[in-house]
């Protein structure tokens, strides 16, 4: 069916649709991976974003059993340039646009993302939507103009009650704000015991659990928008060992008084390098982020800066002064892309194994 890509600044782009015959709104975004298109489909943190894939085929592997970051998608479309409709690959299972129709989702493809892409790096991302052909565009451009963002996505994808991934090493409290699998995928295979609580629970709830570390996953949205999170934080601190990934990061950001602010078209795609400001190394890098944390604001505070982007020298990473707690804007559990910062998990451990050393 004839569908077109409307961006809230004017500009309407023709092409056919797939998956789900529903007309979508969300933030517009892009992609730089050349792979991954089930991870990132599948990734929390992309909950109210239309993602366009800046490579040009999209679907060749189909979908399969094994790659998904979470259960229920939270992703609201994708933008593709050419969709294959005949995947082939031995893990595939169904195709792209079955998951999208299964999944109740929309796409759009046979659009000419390069310069869909220009226009976002030029501009900023913007909202957009995926609607029938013949709609009328200025009546979807007010629409998109007078329609604010939810404020209220980690609540959409947390979960609502705790569960347990046991194991029969240390005990970790994931906190999940939209968490990835590939988060739990790392702490498992280092036997860690996790136990995956909702956004909302408070120090004193997870102190009462007695970890040995706290893990505090990706998730969508500004994070301005978590302040229980923060206070959250703010308690643990010192008490137990922190490490932050994505909005976890940029939360301990908050929580110790730093400021965060939107990037102009964010980082997403699996080879960003990112330098390892302590070692001297430099990691190419998973990323999907909107916003980061301003790094004049690291000053007065008791962070560290230890990571920096290469491409545009924007904050990658922060340590806390005097308590053992850690963070990177960045993905180390890859999924989808390159495994270079997986390291940060056997780091996490060796933290926790210290702290229990010295408080026993
Ligand atoms: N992957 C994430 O955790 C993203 C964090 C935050 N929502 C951002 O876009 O910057």
């Amino acid at each position: 069916m004839k569908k077109k890509l409307i961006l809230e600044s004017g500009e309407v782009f023709h092409g056919e649709g797939f998956g789900a015959e529903l007309e979508t709104a969300g933030e517009v975004v892009f992609n730089t991976g050349m792979t991954g298109y089930q991870e990132l489909i599948s990734d929390p943190s992309y909950c109210g974003q239309i993602v366009c894939m800046t490579y040009p085929l999209i679907g060749n592997y189909g979908i399969n059993r094994d790659d998904y970051e979470s259960i229920e998608p939270a992703i609201k479309g994708l933008i593709v340039k050419e969709l294959c409709d005949l995947p082939s690959n031995f893990r595939t299972q169904i195709t792209l646009d079955e998951l999208f129709k299964k999944k109740n989702l929309s796409g759009i493809s046979g659009i000419d993302t390069r310069r869909l892409t220009r226009i976002l790096r030029n501009s900023g991302v913007v909202k957009g939507k995926i609607v029938n052909a013949d709609a009328d565009e200025n009546e979807v451009v007010a629409e998109l103009k007078g329609t604010d963002f939810p404020t209220n996505q980690v609540e959409t994808v947390s979960t609502k009650t705790a569960y347990a991934n046991p194991g029969r090493g240390l005990k970790v409290v994931l906190v999940d704000f939209g968490s990835k699998l590939g988060i739990i995928r790392e702490l498992s295979q280092r036997n860690c015991d996790i136990t995956v609580v909702s956004h909302d629970i408070t120090a004193e709830e997870i102190l009462l659990m007695n970890p040995d570390g706290i893990m505090l996953s990706n998730g969508p949205g500004d994070p301005e928008d978590n302040p229980q999170a923060l206070e959250m934080i703010r308690g643990l601190l010192g008490k137990v060992p922190i490490f932050g990934i994505c909005l976890g990061h940029q939360l301990i950001g908050l929580a110790c008084g730093a400021k965060t602010f939107k990037l102009k078209f964010g980082h997403r795609g699996g080879n960003h390098p990112v330098l390892d400001l302590e070692k001297n190394k430099v990691s190419i890098t998973s990323q999907n982020h909107g916003y980061a944390v301003d790094q004049e604001s690291l000053k007065g505070t008791d962070l560290i800066e230890t990571h920096i982007a290469l491409n545009d020298r924007t904050n990658e990473g922060l340590k806390h002064k005097i308590h053992p707690c850690f963070s990177v804007q960045y993905h180390p559990e890859a999924s989808p892309g390159p495994e270079d910062a997986n390291y940060l998990f056997d780091e996490f451990l060796d933290l926790m194994y210290q702290f229990k050393n010295v408080t026993v």
